[in-house]
């Protein structure tokens, strides 16, 4: 499967990821999200029957996976969800239908920001990845926010990326800074960094059935 294999060698360091960040960036631009969101999100669902109390999430541009839709199936099941605001790591919990224009063409909570602290709160956090690789590596944006924001993510939070099968690949530039993920939402499932293939780290395989969803609970 040819989805693996990073478009460009991965040294490591910031030249490396921003010359994959390019390619990437393109791949995402001549893309029709609809069919692999609605997949995403339907796999995401069936593992957040019993979500946390409190879900950290971002409002997703239309150039990202959407995430419109599970955050609001998340707030109608009364669960707290932060969305970022501000250029710093900051957040403030969603209300739907109460965001405004921010910075990088990113909708923001019109809420109160309740400071880069209150992610320690979040049982659960949805990340932003141009990509993934196996051992949990993620490839943000470029921007170092999230990077940042994780500091103050509790050491049992789960961090999920949410990115498309073709950008889940064998491996990532990291530098230390960088925070690996619990695992990662494709349009074929969920997959946990480091799990054996046949056990849920394939995504040229069909969604994976019950053990790999309990397993992310
Ligand atoms: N929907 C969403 N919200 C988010 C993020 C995100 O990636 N997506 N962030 C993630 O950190 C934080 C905001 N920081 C961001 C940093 C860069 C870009 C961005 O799109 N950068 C441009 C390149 C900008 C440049 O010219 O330097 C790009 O990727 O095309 C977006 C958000 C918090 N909120
Ligand atoms: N904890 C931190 N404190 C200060 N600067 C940081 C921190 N983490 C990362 N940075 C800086 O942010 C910049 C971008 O880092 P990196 O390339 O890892 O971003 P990213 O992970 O792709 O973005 P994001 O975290 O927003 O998804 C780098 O210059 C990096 O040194």
């Amino acid at each position: 499967m040819t989805n693996h294999e990073s478009p460009v060698t991965p040294g490591p360091g910031p030249a490396a990821k921003s010359e994959l960040r390019t390619v990437l960036r393109a791949r995402r631009r001549g893309l029709d999200r609809a069919v692999v969101d609605d997949r995403r999100t339907a796999a995401l669902l069936r593992v957040l029957a019993e979500p946390p109390a409190v879900v950290a999430a971002y409002w997703s541009r239309p150039d990202e996976p959407d995430t419109h839709a599970l955050i609001d199936a998340l707030v109608a099941r009364g669960v707290r969800v932060l969305l970022p605001c501000g250029t710093d790591p900051d957040w403030a919990e969603h209300q739907p239908g109460q965001l405004r224009p921010g910075t990088y063409g990113v909708a923001e909570p019109t809420g109160t920001p309740l400071g880069a602290a209150a992610l320690a709160e979040a049982g659960l956090i949805l990340c932003p990845a141009l990509a993934v690789d196996r051992s949990g590596r993620r490839l943000g944006k470029g921007g170092g926010w999230y990077d940042r924001a994780l500091l103050h993510a509790a050491a049992d939070a789960e961090l999920w990326a949410l990115v498309d099968v073709a950008e889940v690949l064998d491996q990532v530039p990291t530098e230390p800074h960088d925070r690996p993920v619990t695992g990662w939402v494709t349009e074929a499932g969920l997959a946990r960094a480091g799990a054996p293939v046949g056990l849920g780290a394939r995504h040229d395989l069909p969604a994976p059935a019950a053990p790999d969803q309990a397993a992310a609970r």
